[in-house]
C-alpha cells in the first residue's frame, strides 16, 4: 500500500502500465543488501546488483521520456526533479538525480510499512497498549465537530501517547541495523584509535536493546517515553540515525504512522490469522510473515 502511494507520488508509477515491476526489483535489492558479495548468477548479492541495474535502467528511461515530452503540470516529485535539473546553477547532475529517485523509493519502501506492521503486532499483543491507543484517538473524535473530518495538525500534535508508542515500536524494530560513517580524521577512543578514512558502522540495536539504557530492553513498554524527548535523536535513541544525514523522512514517518494507527484504531478491529513469530537479525522480522484479519469496528 505504502509502496504503491510512493511509487505514484514520486514518479507516477503504475504496475498495470509499466514493463518492470518496481517492487520485485526492490526487494531483490533489498534481500542483498547485507549478503557475502559473491556476484554470480543465483546468489543474494548477485541478484541485489541486478535489482538495482533494472530500477537504476527503469528511471532513466523514464527521464529521457519526460525530457522528451514534458507534462505541461507538474504531477508527481519526478516532474520537479526535471524542473531542477534544467536550472543553470543547479548543484543537481543527472546522475545524483537518479540516485535521489532510487534512494527516496528505498527509503519508503520498507521503513513504514515494517514499521507500521511490527506496531500492530505490538498492540496485538498488549491490550493494555491497544486500550490507551484507542482512548487516546477516540477522545479527538469526540472533540471534533464533524467526527468524521480529517485529522488536523492540532490533533497530530496533541497525540502524546500515539507518539510514545511509535518511538518504542522503532527502538523494539531497528528497521535500519546499521549506518555508516567515514572518520575524516584519526580518532581516539578510549585505547583505541580509529584511523583517518575508515567507514564506522554505528549499530542502532546495540544502543536499543542495552540493559544500561532500557530497562527490560525486549520489553515492549510505550509508557518508558512519558515525559521523554519524542522527537530528537539522542546517544540512546537513533531509530532516524542522527547528526547531518539523520532520516529527511523521519517527519514524515511519524506522521504516516499516526494517521494510519488514528484510523486503525478508531475504525478497526482485527485478529492474527497465522505467523507472528519475531526472529531478530538483529532487525526484527516475521520469518512466517504476520497474517491479520481486519473488521469494520462499527458493523
Ligand atoms: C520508520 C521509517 C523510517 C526509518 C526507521 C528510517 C531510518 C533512517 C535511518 C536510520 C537513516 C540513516 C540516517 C543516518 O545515517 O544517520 C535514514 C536516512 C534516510 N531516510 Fe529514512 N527512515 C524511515 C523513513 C523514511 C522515509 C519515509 C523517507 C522518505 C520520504 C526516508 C528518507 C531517507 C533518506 C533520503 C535518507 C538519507 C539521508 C541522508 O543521507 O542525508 N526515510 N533513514
Amino acid at each position: 500500500m505504502i509502496f504503491e502511494l510512493m511509487g505514484k507520488k514520486l514518479i507516477s508509477y503504475d504496475l498495470e502500465k509499466s514493463s518492470e515491476n518496481l517492487r520485485e526489483n526492490f526487494e531483490a535489492f533489498i534481500q542483498g543488501l547485507i549478503s557475502f558479495p559473491l556476484n554470480i548468477p543465483g546468489t543474494a548479492y548477485y541478484k541485489c546488483l541486478q535489482g538495482r541495474k533494472k530500477v537504476m535502467r527503469m528511471l532513466k528511461n523514464m527521464l529521457e521520456a519526460r525530457r522528451a515530452k514534458p507534462n505541461k503540470i507538474k504531477i508527481d516529485f519526478f516532474d520537479y526533479v526535471l524542473e531542477e535539473l534544467k536550472q543553470n546553477d543547479t548543484v543537481l547532475t543527472e546522475e545524483i538525480s537518479l540516485d535521489l529517485m532510487f534512494a527516496l523509493l528505498f527509503a519508503n519502501f520498507e521503513t513504514t510499512s515494517q514499521a507500521i506492521t511490527i506496531a500492530i503486532k505490538f498492540l496485538t499483543d498488549n491490550p493494555r497498549a491497544l486500550k490507551e491507543l484507542t482512548e487516546e484517538h477516540e477522545k479527538i473524535i469526540r472533540k471534533r465537530e464533524h467526527p468524521e473530518a480529517g485529522v488536523t495538525w492540532k490533533e497530530y500534535k496533541s497525540m502524546t501517547f500515539t507518539f510514545q508508542l511509535i518511538n518504542e515500536t522503532l527502538r523494539l524494530a531497528n528497521i535500519v541495523p546499521g549506518v555508516f560513517r567515514k572518520a575524516v580524521t584519526d580518532i581516539k577512543y578510549k585505547d583505541y584509535t580509529i584511523p583517518s578514512g575508515w567507514v564506522i558502522m554505528v549499530c542502532p540495536p546495540a544502543v536499543h536493546l542495552d540493559p544500561v539504557n532500557y530497562k527490560d530492553p525486549l520489553n515492549f513498554d510505550p509508557w518508558r517515553w512519558e515525559g521523554m524527548d519524542l522527537k530528537n535523536a539522542s546517544k540512546t535513541f537513533m531509530a532516524f540515525g542522527g547528526g547531518l544525514r539523520f532520516c529527511v523522512g523521519a517527519d514524515f514517518a511519524r506522521l504516516q504512522m499516526a494517521i494510519f494507527l488514528h484510523c486503525l484504531v478508531t475504525k478497526y478491529k482485527w485478529q492474527t490469522i497465522k505467523g507472528g513469530d519475531i526472529v531478530r537479525t538483529p532487525g526484527l522480522q516475521f520469518p512466517n510473515g504476520f497474517h491479520v484479519q481486519f473488521f469494520e469496528k462499527h458493523k
